[in-house]
Order: structure tokens, then sequence, then C-alpha cells
């Protein structure tokens, strides 16, 4: 097999891209030491809309589109995202070839004067933006406020800080990758916030057409975060694929079995209704899109109807 000679990674330009895509850019390097590997550093409109909530401006497709366009325009062979931003209806001339292995998947609570959700008085002010984790906490945590927060990483720590909230949740992989892992107070199983799908692995994404990069880049892959990923990416799919539902789906790889668990949730908390499937790693998109269908049928078309209006 020929070796690449030159390869340029696409990524937007938050701290968190940079270190996802410095890190491929480690791992390529070494893979292919004779290669000269760089970074194309974009600002997405993803990043510069920090005033609406995401879900009521476009949504994650804004943080890779822009990125996408360098990969269409030539300016980069591969765009580095974190899976939990990539759209799962990602399609042709797109596609997404590798999947890495996955940091820890959890949700971190972070507050500088209490260890735990548990532990937050009443009428304590929870900050988070993501549907999935404000339903999941209000449904356990009835007594406590939850209010929106934006921003990268940074910004968001800052608004904690500064004492704007009294606690506030964020991914554990994020906060490791920027060497803020001290912040985290303790992590939330998935009994208590159930992961976003994709939540802390990352992929890479190429035009389809390339099928020598494909092949360049698949060392890099997981076999059982892949497996994982189609389970959670299935349910995702078959719910509509929005982040203006309550929503999440983790999957789990014990030697050939996986087990998917999934959840759809009524915005103000009131109803989590959940399912999952044990079955063969082989069938893992089957298994995601079976267990979002039993989500369907138990009440969850009637939360997704009224959330999403019908396109017109
Ligand atoms: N929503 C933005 C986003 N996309 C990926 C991560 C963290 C890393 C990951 O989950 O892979 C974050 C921050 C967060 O949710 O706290």
């Amino acid at each position: 097999m020929s070796e690449p000679s030159k390869l340029v990674i696409a990524t937007r330009a938050s701290r968190l891209a940079l270190w996802q895509a410095e890190h491929v850019q480690a791992r390529l390097q070494a893979l292919y030491p004779s290669c000269e590997v760089s970074l194309l550093k974009m600002t997405t409109r993803g990043d510069q809309i920090l005033d609406r909530t995401l879900s009521k401006v476009g949504g994650k497709g804004l943080f890779v589109k822009e990125l996408e366009t360098a990969l269409l325009d030539g300016r980069a062979d591969l765009a580095v995202h974190s899976l939990k931003d990539v759209p799962v209806d990602l399609q042709s001339p797109f596609s997404l070839p590798v999947i890495m292995q996955r940091d820890d998947p959890r949700d971190a609570f972070v507050s500088p004067g209490y260890a735990s959700l548990a532990e937050l008085p009443d009428g304590a002010i929870v900050g988070t933006s993501s549907l999935r984790r404000e339903s999941q906490i209000r449904a356990q945590y009835p007594q406590l406020q939850v209010k929106p927060l934006r921003g990268n990483l940074d910004t968001r720590l800052g608004k904690l800080d500064r004492g704007e909230y009294d606690a506030i949740i964020l991914a554990a992989a994020g906060l490791r990758r920027l060497g803020l892992g001290e912040r985290i107070r303790s992590l939330l199983g998935p009994d208590i916030s159930l992961p976003a799908a994709g939540q802390g692995a990352l992929g890479i994404e190429i035009l389809e057409s390339r099928t020598e990069l494909a092949q360049w880049l698949k060392p890099l892959e997981c076999a059982d975060t892949a497996s994982c990923a189609r389970a959670e990416r299935a349910v995702s799919r078959v719910l509509g694929g929005s982040c203006q539902v309550p929503l999440a789906a983790y999957a789990q790889v014990e030697g050939d079995s996986l087990r998917v668990d999934a959840l759809v949730a009524e915005p103000d908390g009131s109803r989590i209704i959940r399912s999952h499937r044990t079955g063969s790693v082989a069938q893992a998109r089957e298994l995601g899109e079976d267990a979002a269908r039993e989500l369907l049928a138990n009440g969850a078309r009637d939360i997704l109807a009224r959330l999403l209006p019908p396109a017109t």
C-alpha cells in the first residue's frame, strides 16, 4: 500500500476541537513519519452564534458544514469531529470511515461548592443547554432549577466561577481533554444521565470518493466504539435525530455482545421513556433501531410529534 505524503485536517478553532485535531495529527504522524500532517483551523457558524440556543438556530450541523466545504474544495483531506456533533443523516458525498476509541462517555458534575447533584440544596441553579441533560435532571431532582448555559468549555466554566450557577453539567471527556479533569466533582452514571449518542468518541469525516484515504485512516479505528456508535446513532436516526428533542443512547460492548440503552423524555422531566436491547455486536444497528421503535411505541411518538411540528 502506498503512503500519504501530505494530509490536511480541517478543524474548528475552539480549544477542544484543536485538542482533538492535534490528537489525530499525532496519531497520523506516528503512523506515517514521512507525511506532512497539518491543520486548517476554521471558525464555524456554530461557534459564532452564542446568543441563542443551538437547537433553535439549525442544530449541530452548523459545526460540521463549514468543515465539509473545505473537504469539497480540496483545502482539507479530513475533518475531525466530536462524534456527538455529527448529524446522524450524514450522507453522500461525505462519509465517516473512522470512529476512534471512546474516552469516558459520562456527564460530569462541576461545582465549586457541592460534590454531587444529590448534595445541592433546594432551588440551586444548574447550568446546561442540553435538553437531554435538563430533562433527566428535572425528572430526578425536581427541586433544582435548570438554566441555559452556552459557549465553549472555558466560557461555561467562567460563568460558573462568576457565580451565575451553583453547578454545571459537562461531558467528562471534553474536560479531561483540556486538562480540566480536576474540575470534575463527580460523574453521572448512565442511570442518572444517559449519555448522548457518540459522546466521548471522535469521528473522522472524508469525501466518500477517497477510498485510498479511508484505507490510510483505518488503523485509527476502534472496532468496539464503532459498533457502539452504530447502535447509538441508529437510535437517534429512527427518532429523527434532532437536538430539539431530549433523547439519549448509550451502548456497551462485552465480548461479542452489545447492549444499547435509549431514552426519550419530556423536556420538563415529567416523563422518561426507556428501552434497551442486548444482542450480537454484528447486529448493532438493528439493536439500536429496535430500541428506538420500542420508545416510539411506548409514547415517544407523541412527544416527538409535539416537539417537532411536521415539515410543510
Ligand atoms: N456539545 C458540545 C460538545 N461536543 C463534544 C463535547 C465533549 C466531548 C465529547 O462528548 O466527545 C462537548 C461539550 C459538552 O457536551 O460538554
